[in-house]
């Protein structure tokens, strides 16, 4: 998936993926995730996501990733909020009150990035990938996070092998990720997606092993 895609899906406002309230998976099974006080969630492929609002209120640091700089400007001026813009690597680097939006190619990110990650939120970056990137994410993540981090990760499941979205079942979740991560699907709920089709949502725990 070319970065060009999805310059262009933002600049044209085809953002139907993008919620305008905080995720209900998120706010139903953050709990399983934590149960020891605050700390950093990464959020890959964020967009301009609610969540991250919802992660920092409950006390946890934030860092986002994501590629468009629209995306990035629009999660900050919705609040209202002027945020000055740093240069880092090959990113721009927006920060507010413990949640930092690196705005820049996820798989450039710069190893210290990682170094304090607690969590991972993943809702709707795995989908976004096809098959071939989807490997090359999670092993990033296999590779790059600390020692007893866990991921909540939100996916799709449908007929098609059409995307973005893309399907992801659990046997390819178990596939990518097994090697480090034992995974747990928490909850899987059927919904009427795109065009009417049927679709099944499903949250997933991967705890480091
Ligand atoms: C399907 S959207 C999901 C956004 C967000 N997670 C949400 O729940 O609304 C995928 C996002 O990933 C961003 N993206 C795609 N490839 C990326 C990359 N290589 N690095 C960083 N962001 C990327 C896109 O610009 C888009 O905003």
């Amino acid at each position: 998936m070319q970065s060009e895609f999805w310059h262009e899906r933002w600049q044209t406002g085809r953002i139907g993926f993008h919620l305008d309230r905080v995720n209900p998976f998120l706010q139903n099974y953050w709990s399983q995730m934590t149960t020891s006080g605050k700390g950093q969630v990464l959020v890959p492929l964020c967009g301009k996501s609610l969540d991250m609002l919802w992660l920092r209120e409950q006390g946890h640091d934030v860092i986002g990733v994501e590629l468009s700089e629209l995306a990035c400007n629009e999660f900050f001026s919705a609040q209202g909020v002027d945020v000055s813009v740093a240069c880092n690597a090959d990113f721009s680097v927006r920060e507010v009150d413990g949640l930092a939006l690196w705005c820049g190619d996820f798989f450039k990110l710069p190893e210290s990035c990682y170094d304090n990650v607690n969590w991972v939120y993943d809702r709707a970056a795995l989908i976004a990938l096809p098959a071939e990137m989807r490997q090359q994410y999670a092993a990033e993540l296999k590779l790059k996070l600390p020692t007893g981090v866990s991921v909540l990760l939100v996916t799709l499941e449908f007929e098609s092998a059409e995307g973005p979205p893309f399907s992801v079942s659990e046997t390819e979740v178990r596939a990518l990720y097994e090697g480090r991560f034992s995974v747990k699907r928490l909850a899987a709920e059927q919904m009427e997606g795109r065009g009417g089709r049927q679709e099944i949502e499903s949250v997933y725990l991967l705890r480091d092993r």
